[in-house]
């Protein structure tokens, strides 16, 4: 499976012959990094700071040395090199696509997430009933995941808003990266990684220090779980030590790192897998960085799933 071209995001009709059509203009961001969201619950006026997943443009300010012309061409050449195309089968039920998503698509995907993710619903920083908050901020789309209940519910519990729709891009890519690693899974159980139609999406934003558990996704719907319909995850930004095992042991887990570009698929015998996040490493594309401006470090990572 190597060196297969990269699907793109923007190309809906056949992303194997058609040129991608031109990005739609991106609606304006909005116009500053934090956003006070007035809509309370109940009546009642709270305020939340949206969380910017990119630095915005500074004006003015401290002069920062860049990287000499030398230093950068080098990078870029370590990142063609780095950004090969493979697809591993973990284990069954579980395949690594790496390098999948090609880097206009994640800065297509970085750009949107920030769009949305300044708006109603965005980003915030998620906590547990006991108050401890989760090493991570959060966006969900289609439907709301809240970590006080384990439970998907149509509105964020803390502010009353509702989480943005899932743009229809992403769903054709998850499509393509199930459709591909079919492929591999052939000679063992392809309905492991069968189609799906994706209406939840956790957005999840780690900086330096972020982290993640090991768990079980489970929270989605019980036809939804014994059907082994599988979650498809995408990785932007700074790479990730990523966790998975029969039991949530760290001791005992399997170990793969997670970098920009790469989909990760368990579905099936591995829908129940126990995985995480153990660490954010310092590798990030030098390009992706400077399109977008990303937090530094910052990993974006997007889990498909369909209640
Ligand atoms: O960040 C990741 O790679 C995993 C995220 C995850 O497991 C989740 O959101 O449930
Ligand atoms: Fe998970």
């Amino acid at each position: 499976m190597e060196n297969q071209p990269s699907p793109s995001l923007w190309s809906i009709d056949d992303r194997h012959r058609t040129r991608p059509t031109p990005t739609p203009p991106t609606q304006p961001l909005l116009p500053v990094d934090v956003v006070e969201d007035k809509k309370g619950v109940c009546g009642s006026e709270t305020k939340t700071k949206a969380f910017d997943i990119c630095t915005p443009k500074q004006s003015g300010g401290p002069v920062v040395l860049k990287p000499g012309l030398f230093a950068k061409n080098k990078e870029r050449r370590k990142e063609l090199k780095q950004s090969s195309k493979e697809i591993v089968e973990l284990r069954p039920g579980m395949v690594h696509l790496k390098g999948y998503i090609s880097r206009t698509d994640q800065v297509k995907i970085v750009k949107k997430c920030r769009e949305l993710g300044l708006g109603d619903g965005g980003f915030y920083q998620p906590g547990y009933e006991d108050g401890t908050n989760l090493h991570l901020k959060m966006m969900c789309l289609g439907k709301n995941w809240d970590p006080q209940t384990s439970r998907y519910v149509d509105q964020r519990p803390s502010d009353g808003s509702v989480p943005p729709k899932i743009p229809h891009e992403f769903v054709t890519l998850v499509h393509s990266a199930l459709k591909d690693s079919q492929t591999v899974t052939k000679l063992s159980n392809s309905k492991d990684l069968s189609l799906f139609s994706p209406d939840i999406c956790i957005v999840n934003f780690y900086s330096q220090n972020g982290r993640l558990g090991l768990h079980q996704d489970k929270d989605e719907s019980e036809p939804s779980i014994a059907a082994g319909l599988p979650v498809v995850s995408f990785s932007i930004g700074n790479s990730a030590e990523f966790l998975y095992g029969d039991e949530r042991d760290v001791d005992k887990a399997e170990k793969v790192v997670l970098e920009s570009g790469d989909v990760l698929i368990f579905g099936g015998k591995a829908r129940k897998v126990f995985h995480g996040v153990s660490a954010i490493k310092p590798e990030a594309p030098i390009s992706l960085i400077e399109e977008t401006n990303l937090r530094k470090p910052g990993r974006l990572n997007l889990t498909f799933r369909q209640y």
